[in-house]
């Protein structure tokens, strides 16, 4: 989420208001004050009741009662002991103690993550990349996730060709999963507010994945929007690049014992390439998930390679 604060800390009454407990923003902490925004989280989460949930980030607990009264367990990732406390006093006692497991420590550090079916999570908004990346990693893939980020990140996640926020993120995350924004949540619903407004999003990941190498097209998009505005022909057209797929072309040729052409001419091989595919013309940020594609499947064809 973009927590980004000012206030280093800031001391406020947990929702429960039992007790003061300053917040520490550089953690993220930012603590959802409106049941209401609650509630609508958990009714777009749909969670069933055989479900095992991850939460990232329970803090004092908000969600997460919650999530408890919904799903089967809930498996609970928090890195502030004292908020773990502060969890841990507001179940305990209650009928729903047993469903809840705490693991404590960062959960970006965690060398696996625990089975879950569904993610619902107020993340901090410090791990929102790794996050969702991780998650689309995760096997088995769970079925989807409903999380909180920073506004810009939200749009970015969820942008579409032609958009202003359509970029490398945007295309990473919608080969792997679809992404649907679900609502908007101003900066004021949360203590100590942010500086930033916030959104809540749903990703499902694509089941089963995409059947590509991942290197390969990180490698292809990183070149493609190192100018999302240039035409692919004149970003493949420069020295460094050209220079950079001859080696990678001349590795993976000796690699595989293959010979290669004595007359090999690079730059007109890319743009044989280019031309063969048809999107010599576009531009990185008007292109679909499916003209990448196009696109690499022309490159490897040929014996272009993005990563040795
Ligand atoms: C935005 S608050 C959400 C609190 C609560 N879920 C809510 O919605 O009110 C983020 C929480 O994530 C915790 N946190 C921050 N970084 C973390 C990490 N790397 N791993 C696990 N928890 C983390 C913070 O301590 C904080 O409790």
């Amino acid at each position: 989420m973009g927590k980004v604060s000012k206030v280093k800390q800031t001391k406020a009454g947990t929702s429960s208001g039992s007790q003061a407990l300053p917040f520490n923003t550089d953690k993220g902490q930012h603590i959802l004050k409106n049941p209401g925004i609650v509630n609508a989280i958990i009714q777009k989460s749909a969670i069933k009741s055989t479900d095992t949930v991850l939460e990232v980030g329970p803090g004092t607990g908000n969600l997460t009662v919650k999530l408890l009264e919904q799903a089967k367990k809930v498996i609970a990732c928090e890195i502030d002991p004292r908020m773990i406390a502060e969890l841990n006093k507001r179940v305990m006692g209650t009928h729903l103690h047993n469903k809840l497991e705490i693991r404590p420590g960062d959960v970006m550090k965690a060398d696996e993550w625990p089975y879950f079916d569904v993610s619902v999570a107020n993340l901090p908004y410090q791990i929102s990349s790794p996050f969702v990346f991780r998650l689309l990693l995760q096997r088995p893939l769970p079925r989807y996730a409903v999380l909180m980020f920073q506004k810009e990140f939200a749009d970015r996640l969820t942008a579409k060709p032609g958009d202003k926020e359509y970029s490398r993120l945007s295309v990473n995350v919608q080969l792997l999963a679809k992404v649907e924004h679900l609502m908007k949540v101003k900066r004021t619903e949360f203590r100590p507010p942010p500086q930033v407004d916030s959104a809540v999003v749903r990703i499902e990941p694509k089941n089963p994945p995409p059947n590509i190498c991942y290197p390969e097209w990180e490698g292809m998009l990183r070149l493609a929007f190192l100018r999302k505005n240039k035409t692919l022909s004149s970003i493949f057209h420069q020295k460094q690049i050209i220079e950079l797929l001859k080696q990678n072309y001349e590795a993976i040729a000796k690699a595989q014992n293959k010979k290669i052409p004595a007359d090999l001419d690079m730059k007109e091989h890319i743009e044989n390439t280019l031309n063969e595919s048809e999107l010599g013309g576009k531009r990185a940020r008007h292109m679909s998930i499916e003209d990448f594609l196009k696109l690499l499947l022309a490159f490897n064809k040929n014996g272009i390679h993005f990563h040795v």
